[in-house]
């Protein structure tokens, strides 16, 4: 691809703010909640996660694609963003073990990429005004008719979108001879939660967003867990029944991200969008039972109700994030039951928390 030939682009926001670009080879508008990660590296990891489904990211570093592409930084079989949006796109990579550059990538998965936009503004902007719909297009004389287009994209507050993004059939990863069993509810799950389970000695299946508990204990099961994913997860009944079902028996359960959130409806604690969610890989979070701090990954523009958690006789808040204080982690006082509000498979991201995994197989063991 020429430089010289890229055709221009534009972010246009909700509220009608424009921010200029150029695209990086795709033409077209791609629609999405705007939202912005820190991490300096793992972009590949981050454009697979499904939890980023309907997004358009926004990376904060200023060079993507400077060390092209590998098999193994998937976190699921194709890109999730809406979009991204960055400001230098390398086209050429440095990285010996890359198998191709993320221009081809995105090629062949069709994602529409824009560069050149100040990304600095745009975030500080994004900061100061809160998470909001946009979109990012080369149409650029036709400002009117995208407007009306963006008007109807629906809010991501009340959206359901882990049946959009889950498995449509079971199926299982990892070593069938396995010591411990578990069963993983797929609202959005990401393949290193799946490496790292195996690596624990688990046999894991797999299971559709809207399984039944019935379905899952089939399996028969040493534990549970519910997964990571896109969307609101109000909507998400489904999985709020199961995780019920699994706490009112005292089964082993460990519930990440969007799992954590569902986990806190099943025990009547709402949830709510925040101004702008955690997205990046150097997030500080306090363990309130060891007293260690913790550098996680994030990836979440809801959270739990603080007040409610800490007035809920049966649960105890085991982890808070020390930039704003929100509940990062809980565990109920009187079943098997824990969960975070970050990524212990932490891909991209550092590893301090890969010990709550260990924690999961104790539970297990100690059942
Ligand atoms: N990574 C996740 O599981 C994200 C959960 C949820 N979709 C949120 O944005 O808060």
């Amino acid at each position: 691809m020429k430089y010289n030939k890229r055709e221009k682009a534009i972010v246009l926001l909700a509220d009608g703010t424009i921010f200029h670009g150029k695209s990086i080879g795709k033409k077209g508008t791609a629609f999405g909640e705007v939202c912005f990660n820190t991490g300096a590296t793992g972009y590949q990891e981050i454009f697979t996660d499904p939890s980023y489904f309907g997004q358009l990211m926004v990376a904060t570093n200023a060079h993507i694609g400077n060390y092209g592409t590998h098999e193994d930084e998937t976190e699921s079989d194709s890109v999730k963003i809406a979009g991204l949006i960055c400001k230098n796109f390398s086209f050429s990579y440095s990285r010996p073990s890359a198998e191709g550059s993320l221009e081809q990538f995105f090629e062949k998965q069709n994602v529409l990429a824009i560069s050149d936009v100040d990304t600095r503004a745009l975030v500080s902007y994004i900061r100061d005004h809160g998470a909001m719909n946009a979109l990012i297009s080369t149409d650029v004389d036709n400002i009117a008719e995208l407007k009306k287009q963006l008007a109807d994209v629906p809010n991501m507050a009340g959206l359901e979108l882990a049946s959009k993004v889950s498995t449509k059939e079971s199926y299982f990863y990892g070593d069938e001879n396995a010591t411990y069993k578990v069963a993983a509810l797929d609202i959005g799950i990401k393949k290193n939660i799946l490496k790292n389970l195996a690596k624990r000695d688990v046999y894991v299946k797999v299971f559709p967003y809207n399984a039944k508990f019935e379905d899952l204990e089939a399996f028969k099961p040493d534990g549970y867990f519910l997964s990571n994913g896109p969307g609101d997860p109000e909507p998400l009944v489904e999985a709020q029944t199961l995780a019920k079902e699994i706490i009112s028996r005292n089964l082993p359960l460990f519930g990440i991200c969007l799992g954590h959130q569902v986990i806190a409806l099943a025990n009547g604690i709402s949830t709510y969008k925040m101004h702008n969610g955690h997205r990046g890989i150097n997030h500080p979070v306090k363990n309130l039972i060891t007293t260690k701090g913790e550098i996680t990954s994030q990836n979440h523009g809801f959270a739990i109700n603080r007040e409610e958690t800490e007035k809920h006789t049966d649960i105890e808040i085991t982890h808070v994030h020390l930039n704003d204080n929100t509940v990062a982690g809980i565990k109920m006082k009187s079943k098997n039951c824990f969960s975070v509000q970050y990524h212990p498979e932490a891909s991209p991201g550092p590893h301090d928390a890969t010990y709550l995994f260990d924690q999961f197989i104790e539970n297990i063991k100690n059942a």
